[in-house]
């Protein structure tokens, strides 16, 4: 069995944002381009449980269901994601790239939600479960202090 590996070649890795490192468009992505393909390592949950969830690498895991051999049933596993899929910011709200996990393949498949402008940062939604404070929901938070600051001095 073998698997395409697809990765554009116009992305820079940008170190110093407010979310660590970041993958940036170097020019402009149409809507629909594969961005990269990525292989996992998928971990035992006993793995996870006594030293992933412990250690850094937590930060790089996806949720990976796998069928038991024995029951046949659908297990929560969590797989590390190689390469620039651990790159990826999170977005709730601007995320641009969608991505699809292939259980047979073991890759995850990034791909463009909407045509991106070159200098655009490209982001992922890691869902609702975030293990950090989101920067952006932060900024969000201000602005709309500074909103109710501002109106609380307004006489009506
Ligand atoms: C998969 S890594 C992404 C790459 C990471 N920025 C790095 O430098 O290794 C996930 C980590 O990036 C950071 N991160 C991603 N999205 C973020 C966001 N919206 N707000 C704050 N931190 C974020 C968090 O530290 C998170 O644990």
């Amino acid at each position: 069995m073998s698997v395409p590996l697809q990765r554009i070649d116009c992305l820079k890795l940008i170190l110093d944002t407010p979310k660590g490192r970041g993958v940036f468009a170097a020019k402009r992505i149409e809507a629909g381009t594969i961005i990269d393909t990525a292989p996992v390592i998928i971990l035992t949950v006993e793995e996870f449980d006594k030293y992933i969830q412990h250690s850094k690498l937590l930060n790089y895991s996806y949720n990976w269901p796998k069928r038991c051999r024995s029951s046949g049933k659908s297990v929560m596993h969590q797989a590390i994601v190689l390469g620039l899929g651990s790159m990826f910011n999170h977005s709730s709200i601007r995320q641009n790239v969608g991505w699809k996990r292939n259980l047979g393949a073991e890759v995850v498949v990034y791909s463009t939600l909407r045509d991106i402008e070159e200098g655009e940062e490209l982001l992922i939604s890691y869902g609702a479960c975030l293990t950090f404070e989101d920067v952006e929901a932060k900024q969000a938070r201000s602005d709309d202090e500074d909103g109710q600051d501002i109106l609380s001095r307004i006489d009506v």
